[in-house]
């Protein structure tokens, strides 16, 4: 397994996220967990930038032992002279200095001709050499330089003592193949390329960032700068995680290691989007909150029978807790059977059956259902009433107006199998269901005590409803839920009626046995 480093930049490239500030303090702590996710090179700032900068790579340097930590640097005295203050406090001194070496920044930018730039980055480079064990010297939109200038600028420092040459695709423009190519073309061509390390620094504007550094990989890359959830300047850099991840599962095809203690994964992920304010998409591979999260009944089905059918990178493998399939409209019995067993309901196929059409119909009028949603489908359906002629709520539907009397229809199918429907008025809107209700059940009811919660939170909470009846003598609880208020109620009502027929059925006849 050939090494590769992890050169992690979230604290110089990264916090050049337009929106994102790390203050001291922050840096540290990203520090200390990118120390523990076993980066090689922890890229803490650009100490000329700013005092509150130098202060960070300082403080960074002077606290983090087994991680190298680097700051960045012009090919300007003044910004190695920086760099050294801020790091000499470091177990391994190292430098990062560069200087751009495509035609349209050292024309347009730089504006220098390219011995300038050459004579430029070697003086440069030697200077850093008086101070710095390690030096890595970048040539700034790498890609997008000439070859034959890219062989003779990199001989040039390499003599002049760099021991880490970094060849970025500053604007994102390379493709896999294209990028993999020039890293083959300067380890075969550049004289002295054995004695350094080559780097690739990649960044994301194509959405290629991930792909151009495995392949550089592929190509002889020995280092990778990388960020954590690919934060970075515009659209940001190669995502750390993503890296890691795809040489582990991918060992077999890329047979190299990163060393990163892939369990720290999440944490870091987390700690940084917390501190930058920057939020993972849920989509994102690796870090997302959806990237274990199977919601289609066919792939739960799979999981179910075995994990690998759609999951190739496990959960705890980049310290993700147990992700529990997900339940939604799309999903179907077998991953609802599954959570019902996990929740410890025991139902039969009919009431199971009956609990997941429920929870279909529900899902497809809520946006995420909860485990209380859950409890609440399958606890009604343990106690629900079975194998008794009972009331059908067929539909119900209210009129209400702040100048109108409330007035209810409902259709009921009675146990006899007769479908009725009537309308009544009430003061308000529940009284109105509870009359038009109690004339389709042909009988006086005292509505002893009625309440209605919300099952869960948000505006699309479950409503719980609960409804105490005294009808023919006999005092019944119904309760029942559904995403509308008013519906709940009325099935609450209709459920406290069944309850008396199975009262009147089975308990009366159990009663007067004893
Ligand atoms: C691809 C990258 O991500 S490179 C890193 C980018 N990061 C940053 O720029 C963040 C920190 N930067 C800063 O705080 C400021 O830009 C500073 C402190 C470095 C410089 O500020 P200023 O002195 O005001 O210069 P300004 O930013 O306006 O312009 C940059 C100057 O550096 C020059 N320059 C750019 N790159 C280099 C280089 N690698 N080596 C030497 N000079 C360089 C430019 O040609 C320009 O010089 P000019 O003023 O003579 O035209
Ligand atoms: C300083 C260099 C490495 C850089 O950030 C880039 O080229 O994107």
């Amino acid at each position: 397994m050939r090494k590769i480093d992890i050169f992690d930049t979230t604290l110089r490239d990264g916090e050049q996220s337009p929106g994102i500030n790390l203050n001291t303090a922050e840096k540290i702590e990203i520090a200390k967990q990118l120390e523990r996710l076993g980066v090689t090179i922890i890229e803490a700032g650009f100490p000329a930038s700013s005092p509150g900068d130098f202060d960070a790579v300082n403080k960074i340097a002077g606290t983090v032992k087994n991680s190298i930590v680097t700051g960045l640097a012009r090919c300007v005295k003044n910004d190695i002279d920086r760099a050294w203050e801020a790091l000499k406090v470091a177990e391994q001194p190292h430098v990062h200095v560069f200087l751009a070496t495509s035609p349209i920044h050292m024309e347009y930018k730089l504006k220098k001709t390219p011995d300038q730039v050459v004579e430029q980055a070697v003086e440069a480079v030697k200077y850093a050499k008086k101070f710095f064990p390690l030096v890595e010297w970048s040539a700034e939109d790498g890609f997008r330089s000439d070859r034959e200038f890219l062989v003779r600028i990199i001989e040039k420092v390499i003599e002049a003592g760099a021991t880490t040459i970094n060849v970025p695709d500053t604007v994102g423009y390379a493709t896999p193949q294209e990028y993999g190519d020039l890293f083959r073309y300067l380890k075969e061509n550049v004289r002295g390329a054995e004695k350094v390390k080559f780097s690739a620094h990649c960044h994301d504007d194509l959405g290629m960032a991930v792909a151009n550094s495995l392949a550089a990989i592929e190509n002889g890359a020995d280092q990778i700068e990388c960020t954590i959830n690919g934060i970075g300047e515009r659209a940001g850099n190669a995502s750390l995680e993503e890296i890691a991840v795809a040489l582990h599962i991918r060992k077999d095809f890329y047979q190299a290691e990163t060393g990163i203690n892939l369990k720290e994964i999440k944490r870091t992920s987390q700690l940084v989007s917390r501190l930058t304010g920057f939020l993972v998409p849920p989509n994102k591979a690796v870090v997302g909150k959806n990237a274990f999260a199977h919601e289609s009944g066919i792939h739960q089905d799979g999981v179910l029978k075995n994990k690998q059918t759609y999951e190739i990178i496990s959960p705890e493998l980049v310290g993700e807790g147990e992700v529990p399939l997900v339940l939604g409209k799309h999903s179907g019995r077998a991953a609802f059977r599954d959570r019902a067993q996990k929740l410890g309901f025991e139902l039969s196929d009919e009431k199971l059956n009956k609990a997941f059409e429920e929870f279909k119909k529900l899902a497809d009028r809520k946006k995420e259902i909860t485990e209380e949603d859950l409890i609440t489908l399958l606890t009604e359906q343990s106690v629900s009433i079975e194998n008794i002629p009972k009331f059908e709520l067929n539909s119900v539907q209210v009129s209400y107006g702040t100048d109108n009397i409330p007035t209810a229809t409902a259709s009921v199918t009675t146990p006899e199998g007769e479908t009725k429907a009537l309308a009544a008025t009430g003061a308000g809107s529940v009284e109105a269901i509870f009359n038009t209700l109690e004339q389709l059940v042909d009988s006086k009811v005292n509505v002893l005590d009625f309440q209605v919660t919300s099952v869960s939170k948000g505006r699309d909470a479950l409503a719980d409803a609960v409804v105490k009846i005294r009808y023919n003598d006999v005092t019944t609880t119904g309760r029942d839920s559904s995403q509308d208020v008013l519906e709940a109620t009325a099935k609450a009502f209709v459920d406290a009626i069944n309850r008396y027929l199975f009262h009147e059925k089975f308990v009366k006849k159990h009663i007067a046995q004893i």
